[in-house]
């Protein structure tokens, strides 16, 4: 026996465009974790649905780090581990799978361990594991969020989406990881283009904020991470091209990649079909899925 504990996270559209290692946002995709906690000294991982066969059940999985790292917080003296993950978000596609497996590990340890950490704490450990906070952010508060780093710490605002906004993602066969895709990023950008990529991300919160989405098609382009990233990423301009002549308001690359999102308030079939299309063309096999923006974050469930 031992304390069970089990929590849904979702995955995350994170960057958004121009608000790289910023902005982020929680989709309808979820993960779910179950943890058993106890003094028997135990160790048992089981992967089920997406990654499967792939995520190390050892000491290098990513979700048991984050629960040790609660369990050396509190200082508990309880070690025995029964972990079990049902995954539904593809791995290394942009969609923040190391994200939620990192918060799912710290919500669910720091629940069984009685709650002695607060969201903020949680937040800000979660960003030093992940190392970025933007896909954290969303995965933990739920919504669009906004986070910096301040030193050692972080902090996020999030705020409710507009309610027709709609996530059109094209998702290749290919897997890309965030730590490769962050490899080809250059040391030092232009004022241009930092003046580019700041005046576009305020102008996202703004529509965003304010419901008018019609502003999105001036407030996505990036010049900081996509145009390096576009290498990694076969027919990443056409996709985005054929999903704004099928009705997209803009599209992006989600997180590090390579997965693409159209940003819609309709028409997502016809986008999501024009997408894979033009990945097709490229010779990059893909699918499609459409989300919501989820609104709760990690839930004890
Ligand atoms: N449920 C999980 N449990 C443990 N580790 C995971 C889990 N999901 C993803 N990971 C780890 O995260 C890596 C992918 O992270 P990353 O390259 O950042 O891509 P993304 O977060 O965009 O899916 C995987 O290779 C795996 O090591
Ligand atoms: N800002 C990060 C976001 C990575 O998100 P992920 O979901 O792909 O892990 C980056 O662009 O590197």
């Amino acid at each position: 026996m031992g304390t069970l504990v089990k929590v849904r996270v979702p995955g995350t559209t994170a960057n958004c465009g121009p608000g790289f290692d910023s902005i982020g946002m929680a989709c309808t995709i979820y993960n779910e974790l179950e943890l058993t906690l106890s003094g028997r000294e135990r160790l048992s991982i089981e992967v089920c649905g997406e990654g499967a066969g792939m995520i190390p059940c050892d000491e290098h999985n990513i979700a048991l780090q984050a629960i040790q790292a609660v369990l050396t917080r509190v200082g508990t003296k309880e070690r025995g581990i029964v972990l079990r993950m049902e995954n539904t978000i593809p791995l290394a596609r942009g969609l923040g799978s190391s994200a939620a497996a990192i918060v799912a590990g710290l919500v669910a340890a720091n629940v069984a361990t009685g709650n002695q950490l607060s969201r903020e704490e949680i937040f800000n450990m979660a960003t030093q594991i992940e190392g970025h906070p933007d896909n954290v952010a969303p995965a933990l508060y739920g919504g669009i969020t906004l986070s910096v780093v301040e030193g050692k710490n972080a902090h996020c605002l999030n705020f409710t989406p507009p309610a027709e906004l709609k996530l059109v993602v094209a998702i290749p066969a290919f897997g890309l990881s965030t730590q490769v895709a962050r490899q080809v990023l250059p040391d030092a950008v232009s004022l241009e283009d930092a003046v580019f990529n700041i005046s576009r991300a305020a102008l996202l919160i703004g529509a965003l904020t304010q419901g008018k989405l019609d502003f999105l098609q001036y407030a996505l382009p990036d010049r900081i991470h996509q145009p390096y990233r576009e290498k990694l990423i076969p027919g990443m301009a056409a996709v985005f091209q054929s999903a704004i002549q099928a009705g997209a308001l803009g599209a992006a690359i989600s997180g590090a990649g390579p997965c693409l999102v159209a940003f819609t308030r309709q028409n997502c079939d016809t986008i999501g079909e024009a997408m894979v299309a033009a990945f097709e063309k490229h010779e990059v096999v893909s699918r499609y899925i459409v989300m919501d923006i989820d609104l709760r974050g990690a839930v004890v469930i």
